[in-house]
């Protein structure tokens, strides 16, 4: 077996675009990126659309679906697929667990839908939500409070109110003598409820506060919310603050005792720390002040190791036979790192949305605490702590695959500042370079690849030739690189993609590839 250890840079949100319009990955000082591309074998590999296991090939890549196939080589059908197709064949609303959530509220509660309002498919569908409006009423509920979470970070940045009249216009249409469905509550993503990997619990406080107690800025209507905030503070969407809507001074929609709930989101990792909210009787991260009795249940389960949330409308993909299994089966000692931001994709999503390690011995994790502050402030982010670590670790010569993430490309990317934009991807250039000299003292092979676009577009394509520059805040359609540095290989051409990558892993480490996996990228 070779003794090379390999180490594989995701760069996320780093993706390749011919055009340099908005372009902050080859408008960006680039050097070592460049050498590479002059000097090693490289290719560009699918990170969108069916390539990772979503519905179509207009949906754009994300960290979840990129990682999955990234870690195990294979391509599933995700959760925006398994969701779309349970409502279209109505499976999901002849489940147990709809109907417990219908029975549960009918007579007396009140139906609860929480969620991202968006087509953006990375987190959640509106589609999902219209169809679970017209279930809850076609099962007999009458009232049904709707809470929702602004995008502008899957879809256009200030695109909010195109999705709010969509919504304010289907329960215009199914509200009658017999049922009663409002919107209650709501806030930009990022500034509510959606936090991930346990960055930042005061956003969830703040966001229980305002979907369950019902304690905020008051508004008539989520448009009236929506547009005063923006005049306010010319924020864009996802950092929108709290608002809640109220009729005579009072909240219409607290959450309370015998309610039932939805969280509709699809997507685990921002979906994981409310459900615990809801259901932990022993919770510690906020004070909830009240935590109603409600039946709660979300779109999927988002962690079934830790069974998280208890209740839930369609299964997860069942991610099986990994890189990482493969590995530790042929005792390989796996060393994996980024910050808080991106901990959980290096390890839960590449891991197939798994919590806990396969061999506690063979698996080392490292999480750089990320900073709670706006990363268009610091687009350096902790890249040069990430890298001392992981040099650290390399240095030891103790473990033969290391990987990592450098979350620049995607996070400072999602904000749509273009300046700061280029400053993050030449970070992680930087770290590439200090990489590099590691990697060769260690006499390893450097793979550099990303889980798909954003850095290379930050301006939406104009509709006219003279249209004004508008930022893009989402990710992209576009391929990513995979080059390999250290090793005297051919690539092969073809369609290929993320889910290629683990087959080559394997025969980089001298091990068998697995037949049973795409195949691998070199020959
Ligand atoms: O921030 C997120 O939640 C998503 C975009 O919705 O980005 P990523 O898939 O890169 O984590
Ligand atoms: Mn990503
Ligand atoms: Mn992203």
């Amino acid at each position: 077996m070779s003794k090379k250890p390999v180490v594989l840079v995701v760069m996320d949100g780093v993706g390749i675009n011919e055009s340099k319009y908005g372009n902050a990955v080859t408008n960006a000082f680039t050097p070592t990126l460049d050498r590479l591309y002059e000097t090693c074998p490289y290719t560009a590999i699918k990170a969108h659309g069916k390539a990772v296991g979503l519905p179509s090939d207009d949906d754009m890549g994300n960290s979840e679906v990129g990682h999955n196939a990234l870690g195990c080589g294979q391509v599933y059908s995700q959760g925006a697929k398994l969701v779309n197709e349970s409502i279209e064949s109505k499976e999901l609303f002849k489940s147990e667990t709809w109907n417990a959530l219908v029975n549960n509220c009918k007579d007396q509660g009140v139906m609860h839908f929480l969620g991202l309002l968006s087509d953006g498919n990375v987190h959640s569908h509106i589609n999902h939500l219209f169809a679970l409006l017209e279930e809850a009423k076609a099962g007999g509920v009458k009232e049904v409070r709707v809470h929702i979470l602004l995008d502008g970070r899957d879809v256009p940045e200030t695109s909010a109110l195109e999705y709010v009249d969509a919504l304010e216009n289907k329960l215009e249409e199914l509200n009658d003598g017999n049922f009663h469905a409002i919107i209650a509550s709501g806030g930009g993503r990022m500034t509510i409820t959606m936090d991930r990997y346990e960055a930042n619990w005061p956003m969830v406080e703040a966001g229980w506060k305002t979907h369950v107690l019902g304690e905020g800025r008051e508004f008539t209507s989520a448009r009236a919310a929506i547009e005063t905030y923006r005049e306010e503070t010319g924020v864009i969407d996802q950092d929108l603050p709290a608002f809640v809507i109220s009729e005579d001074g009072k909240p219409v929609g607290t959450i309370n005792d015998g309610d039932s709930v939805v969280l509709f989101n699809f997507r685990g990792d921002r979906a994981q720390e409310i459900c615990l909210a809801f259901e932990n009787e022993d919770f510690d991260k906020f004070d909830r002040v009240r935590k109603p009795d409600v039946m709660f249940a979300g779109m999927l389960q988002y962690d079934s190791d830790l069974a998280i949330p208890k209740m839930f409308l369609n299964s997860p993909p069942k991610i099986e036979n990994t890189l990482t299994e493969y590995l530790v089966k042929n005792n390989i000692n796996e060393y994996a790192i980024s910050e808080t931001q991106k901990f959980g994709h290096v390890t839960y999503f590449w891991n197939g949305n798994r919590a806990e390690k396969f061999d506690e011995k063979l698996e080392t994790y490292y999480e750089v605490p990320s900073d709670v502050i706006p990363f268009e402030q610091r687009p350096w982010m902790k890249a040069a702590e990430v890298t001392d670590k992981l040099i650290e670790a390399l240095d030891t010569n103790e473990y033969d695959f290391l990987r990592v993430n450098y979350p620049n490309g995607d996070m400072v990317g999602h904000t749509g500042n273009y300046q700061a934009t280029i400053i993050g991807v030449e970070t992680v250039d930087l770290q590439l370079a200090r990489l590099i000299k590691a990697v060769d003292r260690a006499n390893g092979i450097l793979l550099v690849t990303a889980d798909h676009g954003n850095a290379d577009e930050m301006y939406e394509k104009p509709k006219k030739e003279d249209s004004p520059i508008k930022a893009k805040t989402s990710h992209t359609l576009n391929k990513v690189p995979f080059i390999i540095y250290g090793a005297d290989v051919k690539m092969k051409d073809g369609d290929l993609g993320l889910a290629n990558v683990a087959n080559t892993v394997v025969k980089l480490l001298g091990l068998e590839p697995k037949a049973d996996w795409e195949e691998s990228i070199i020959e």
